[in-house]
């Protein structure tokens, strides 16, 4: 059946021809982020969802959703997204992160203009027929001092910009490096001091814990007399209540706002203050930028539904169109693996390590750990998958090892999976064979060649004859057919394994009886 997709939010047509093409079923629901009790009702429907900002992704909303695989932003900010709680459903979130950065900045700008020399009061005067000449009086933005808050690719836009005004550019952010600040032209300074110097602060950081009321009543208190605020960014980055009051005051003398603490925004502390413009969100809103998110997001959620490429994701290692065949069956032996080692495992898990070898230690090992480990959690969780799992395994205090040796031994690639319990340490390796089929190839450091069955019997015993007659007696009593059998020994007569593909799934009977066998020390069904 084709995934399918629903697109809550309003994207250009671009993005439905696009899921067309590639082959999914789309449905094009504009107005359904405005009605999440209506969402609730068909979300789980979907393997994939494409959001704007309207649209609210929350843990209640994915409780609803339980064949969503993927929610696309065509966008920016994913603040309308609960991306712990997409993760621990195994849901990817991913964005689109520079498809309206340059339109976004845009806006800033424009909204910096518009406050300088208050256009739109201006326009709705003289529209009125008054010819207010004196009433409007602006300032000029040639040399004065633009303070950016968040200088990431839109910051870094607006910069450009300001600089091309010849506007003196200062900012703050911590994650701005010294080299890139003299490569974008601007003075990184710390946010007291922009605060002190800016006649124009614009912020560009996303909304977090860190940066709510980035600009509080204390922020806004340490500004010049006269500066203009501009947000583009979030609602919720400055105190809008607080920043009313100083431009009521007179201390603030402008202020350009397209975003706000709750939109759709109708009423609002900013609205109806002479200085202040506002428009509904609309940073993001020009045609081209529009085309570029659309285009994206259609594109990176088609190729993760159909192809597994993972491209853009919050919450989740990027794997590329290109590599996503190579990786493919390396990631399947990797949660077999994982799964192979989570069936055998009875105590409490304390840490995994990963080793790499060959041309597997050239993959993407973040995509394969992440495999691995789902497949040793599922087990105890059958929920989980990829993009979940590393987050299960940290919240569970698991500690990961990834180790990569290039150097190629038996097999052209080699992955060894150790799990530490608190009693043991047991160690499975496994290789892709050129037929694409995954393969055992050791077991507590005994090699042996093993195809992974739908269901299996793991069988340690002491190395002496006659055991593998009797297991075939047992099982051919039972009526049990073996379909693979591979055994492999430390040195003849001492610890052997057999690990038996078997059709159908042995009784508790059939287990017993296996376990009483002479020679038997250990058995154990497994299912893949
Ligand atoms: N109005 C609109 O329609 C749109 C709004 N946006 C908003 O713009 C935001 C920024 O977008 P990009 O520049 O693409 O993101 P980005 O991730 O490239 O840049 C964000 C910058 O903020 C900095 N930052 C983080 N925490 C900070 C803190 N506590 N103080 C100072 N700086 C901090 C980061 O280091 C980073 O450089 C988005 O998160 C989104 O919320 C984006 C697109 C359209
Ligand atoms: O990309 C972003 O972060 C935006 O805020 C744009 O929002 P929108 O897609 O126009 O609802």
């Amino acid at each position: 059946m084709a995934p399918r997709v629903l697109i809550s939010d309003s994207l250009s047509p671009t993005a439905v021809q696009i899921f067309k093409d590639r082959g999914l079923e789309v449905d094009y629901q504009p107005n359904l982020g405005k009605d999440k009790d209506k969402l609730a009702e068909i979300i789980g429907n979907y393997d994939g969802l494409a959001i704007r900002s309207a649209t609210k992704v929350t843990a209640k909303l994915l409780e609803k959703a339980p064949r969503l695989k993927v929610v696309g932003r065509a966008g920016i900010g994913v603040d309308n997204v609960d991306i712990p709680a997409a993760t621990a459903r195994g849901v990817i979130v991913m964005n689109t992160p520079f498809g309206n950065s340059i339109t976004t900045a845009e806006h800033a700008v424009a909204l910096m203009f518009a406050t300088a020399r208050d256009i739109p009061a201006a326009d709705a005067s003289t529209q009125a027929g008054k010819w207010e000449k004196n009433r409007f009086m602006g300032v000029e933005i040639t040399g004065k001092t633009l303070g950016i808050i968040g200088c990431g690719n839109i910051g870094s836009i607006v910069a450009d910009r300001g600089i091309g005004l010849r506007m003196r550019v200062i900012a703050f952010d911590p994650f701005l490096t010294p080299e890139r600040a003299v490569e974008l032209g601007v003075e990184k300074v710390d946010l007291d001091e922009l605060l002190r110097r800016a006649d124009f602060i614009t912020l560009h950081t996303p909304l977090t814990d860190k940066t709510r009321n980035i600009l509080s009543a204390e922020n806004i208190a340490k500004t010049k007399k006269g500066v203009r605020i501009i947000n583009c960014a979030r609602g919720g980055l400055v105190d809008e209540a607080a920043l009313r009051a100083a431009l009521d005051s007179g201390h603030v003398a402008g202020a350009g706002f397209d975003v706000f603490v709750e939109e759709p925004a109708s009423a609002n502390p900013l609205f109806g203050h002479p200085n202040v413009v506002c428009t509904p969100h609309l940073g993001a809103s020009t045609t081209e930028a529009q085309e570029n998110v659309a285009l994206q997001v259609a594109e990176q959620m088609s190729d993760y539904l159909t192809k597994g490429a993972v491209q853009n994701a919050l919450n989740m290692p990027s794997i590329s169109a290109e590599e996503a065949p190579k990786l493919t069956p390396f990631v399947k032996l990797a949660e077999l693996l994982g799964s192979f080692a989570g069936q055998l495992t009875e105590t409490g898990l304390v840490g995994v390590r990963l080793e790499y070898e060959g041309e597997v230690a050239k993959m993407n090992t973040r995509a394969l750990t992440a495999a691995a480990l789902a497949g040793l959690m599922k087990p105890l969780m059958d929920s989980v998958n990829m993009v979940s799992a590393p987050a299960v395994a940290k919240d569970r205090g698991i500690a990961i090892e990834e180790v990569r040796r290039d150097d190629q031994r038996t097999f052209d690639s080699l992955l060894r999976l150790t799990i530490k319990t608190e009693r043991q340490e047991r160690a499975v390796a496994g290789t892709v064979f050129s037929d694409g089929k995954p393969r055992i190839v050791e077991i507590k450091g005994i090699q042996m060649d093993a195809e992974f069955q739908p269901s299996m019997l793991y069988v340690t015993n002491k190395d002496k004859p006659g055991f593998i007659g009797n297991l075939g007696t047992v099982l051919g009593k039972a009526e049990i057919n073996i379909a693979t059998f591979a055994v492999g020994r430390t040195a003849p007569g001492e610890d052997a394994i057999a690990l038996i593909g078997v059709d159908g799934v042995p009784g508790d009977d059939v287990i017993a009886a296996v376990g009483k066998l002479p020679n038997v020390l250990q058995v154990k069904p497994l299912r893949f």
